[in-house]
């Protein structure tokens, strides 16, 4: 859930961050899986946004992720407002939320399976920014989230339909989204689906009972502002009528839609019912499956097996920031994590392959044994095979008296990183192999072969397959390295460099201690005009030296020295709104709370400050929510 998630959330930081505002992502169970946006927006208390931060009203008092996560189906949008927050630093702040609910399904198999919650996403803001705005959009995002989950749940073995009245709106997450069995049977729907078929049958909306109970329970409090969901949605007795139905009880001929070309749309314009609706059907898309290895134990999990585990873990989801290119690589990781076939990760140099390996080994059943990483291209030619399998005492002039174990050894239980392995050399390989056959290592100088049990992921910026034509590369390695090939894409096809500039940027802040300065448009814009060839290596240096030549509290296009530009002929960056806010007395720069009597001067105090209200706030050493009464006063 949390790819799907990250991919939506991705398009709305922008947004995120004009509106100071922060998305979080929890599980069922109120767990933070992830954060999007600003996140200086709770001060010191930051780490509430960091994955395993826990929303339930037992850890953080009342707030609308808990509140929702209360009665989900009933609450699906809830919004708390400003002094009804019991933690001290949600105070002054609204929280909104939306439940994410599984779709409802129907197999012939297993009958009707109801929806059940998932999660939550919550909007944490400044109430005077966003106010009505936020529910809107957290309803948008749920919706598209829930859409997305019911493809990847349904799209690789049903047909999918979508209707709009709007032919451009197709793709939206305002469309409905059915999926068709082969047999022409409505399988799920999403929530607007489930709204147009119902309504075709004239089925009366009404609420859930056990969730509406724990809902007028949770309305008698006065100090929590609900918003009722607007969309009417069937309920789960409706559901019965409408999930496992021939799709012809909605007198939509099946056959002819089912040899619709993807892409291809309809306009039915004389239906009784849908009248001019556009109706577009994806046939079924084969799942991704990773090629098998050569042979593999029957006790061994299987690769499909494998790609039934599809929830992606936090710490692969924290990999990409929106692209889909980097959300589909989440997506095949979160497949392949546990399924037991050796990786190979291809990709130019600074891609970010061994933060995918790390990612990955945080997110494997093998999280807590030993990964060991070994840089092929770094190993001199004449140590190679003593640093891998180890030596015996005396193995050779110069060797450790007392032997050495290796490293192949101590990756036993937990994970092998072989970095650049189209660096290896040749003789090299022909042990490796063995070992890899055999699962068994001898040392160096001989002695007794030890077991050993490690997945194996091996890295190459390299393309192996031509390495194997050349014959530099033997093809027996090969065919053991790439139980699945991963293609990393480079930073320039990315389409979250403003996104992952932000991660990286925070990531820096956090370990310099020092605050997040204002990030421009400009300053993102500079950063997605480049080429990136030394890609998040060379992202990540660019950020350290912009954070180094930024003194005020905003960044600048003029802070971006790129490769090849010149410190020396940098110009001074223009004074920014913070930096003219400067020039009061005090150490922080700003006037005291005395100068600032007036509405107004407190209003020119938080322009100067880019409208941040949490800032001026600790700045004049107040809380926020007397920071805006004071400001009302305007
Ligand atoms: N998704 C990411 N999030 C944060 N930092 C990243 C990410 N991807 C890469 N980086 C950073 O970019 C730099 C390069 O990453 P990494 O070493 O994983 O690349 P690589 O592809 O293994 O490079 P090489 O092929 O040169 O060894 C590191 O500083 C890493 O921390």
């Amino acid at each position: 859930m949390a790819t799907v998630a990250s991919a939506v959330a991705g398009h709305t930081l922008n947004l995120l961050d004009h509106w100071q505002a922060c998305l979080v992502l929890t599980d069922r169970d109120g767990v933070v899986l992830a954060s999007y946006g600003h996140q200086q927006l709770l001060g010191n208390d930051a780490a509430l946004l960091h994955p395993g931060a826990r929303w339930r009203e037992e850890s953080l008092g009342h707030n609308a992720i808990a509140e929702t996560l209360n009665a989900p189906r009933a609450n699906r949008l809830a919004r708390i407002a400003l002094e009804a927050h019991d933690a001290e630093c949600l105070k002054g702040l609204a929280s909104a939320s939306a439940a994410l609910l599984a779709p409802a399904s129907w197999s012939t198999s297993r009958g009707l399976t109801p929806g059940a919650c998932e999660g939550c996403l919550g909007l944490i803001c400044d109430p005077y920014r966003v106010r009505q705005y936020s529910l809107g959009m957290l309803g948008v995002l749920a919706d598209d989230i829930e859409q997305r989950r019911l493809g990847e749940a349904h799209g690789h073995d049903h047909h999918l339909l979508r209707l709009h009245l709007n032919r451009s709106q197709l793709d939206s997450p305002s469309a409905a989204l059915l999926a068709i069995t082969p047999q022409g049977q409505v399988a799920a729907a999403s929530r607007r689906g489930l709204q147009l078929l119902a309504a075709h049958l004239e089925l009366t909306p009404a609420s859930d009972s056990a969730d509406t109970a724990s809902h007028s329970a949770a309305n008698t409090s006065n100090s929590t502002a609900h918003a009722a969901d607007s969309d009417s949605c069937a309920t789960r007795d409706d559901i019965h009528l409408l999930l496992g139905q021939p799709l012809a009880r909605w007198q939509l001929d099946w056959a002819p839609l089912a040899q619709l070309a993807e892409a291809q749309c309809v306009t039915l314009a004389q239906h009784p019912r849908f009248t001019g609706y556009t109706l577009c059907a994806a046939p079924p898309r084969p799942r991704v499956v990773a090629r098998a290895p050569a042979e593999r134990s029957a006790s061994q999990p299987t690769a499909e097996a494998a790609t039934r585990e599809t929830a992606c873990h936090p710490s692969l989801a924290r990999l990409h920031h929106g692209d889909a290119g980097w959300a589909r690589v989440c997506e095949l990781l979160a497949r392949l994590v546990n399924a037991r076939l050796p990786l190979l990760l291809q990709g130019e140099t600074g891609v970010g392959k061994e933060e995918v390996v790390k990612a990955l080994h945080q997110a494997s059943h093998r999280a807590h044994q030993p990964l060991v990483a070994i840089n092929c291209a770094a190993l001199p030619d004449e140590l190679v095979e003593a640093e891998l399998f180890g030596y015996r005492r005396g193995a050779f002039t110069g060797a450790d008296p007392a032997g050495r174990e290796g490293r192949l050894l101590e990756a036993n239980g937990g994970r092998l990183f072989l970095d650049e392995i189209g660096d290896m050399p040749l003789h090299v390989q022909a042990r490796l192999l063995r070992v890899l056959q055999e699962r068994e290592v001898t040392p160096l100088g001989g002695g007794k072969p030890q077991r050993v049990d490690f997945e194996l992921v091996a890295a190459t910026h390299q393309p192996l397959s031509e390495l194997v034509k050349a014959g530099r590369f033997r093809a027996d390695l090969y065919y053991r390295l790439c139980g699945a090939t991963i293609a990393l894409p480079p930073l320039r096809e990315r389409h979250d460099i403003a996104g992952l500039s932000r991660a990286l940027l925070t990531r820096l802040c956090r370990e310099q201690q020092r605050e997040l300065p204002r990030i421009t448009p400009a300053f993102l814009d500079r950063l997605t005009q480049h080429d990136w060839p030394g890609n998040v290596r060379e992202l990540d240096n660019v950020l350290r030296l912009a954070l180094a030549l930024c003194d005020g509290p905003t960044l600048e296009p003029c802070h971006v020295m790129l490769a090849g530009d010149c410190l020396a002929s940098q110009g001074d960056c223009p004074a920014s709104e913070g930096q003219i806010a400067r020039q009061p007395s005090q150490a922080s720069g700003l006037p005291s709370l005395h100068d600032l009597s007036s509405a107004e001067e407190l209003q020119s105090a938080l322009d100067a400050l880019g409208g941040n209200v949490s800032r001026l706030a600790r700045e004049l050493g107040i809380s926020r929510t007397t920071l805006y009464k004071r400001l009302g006063a305007a």
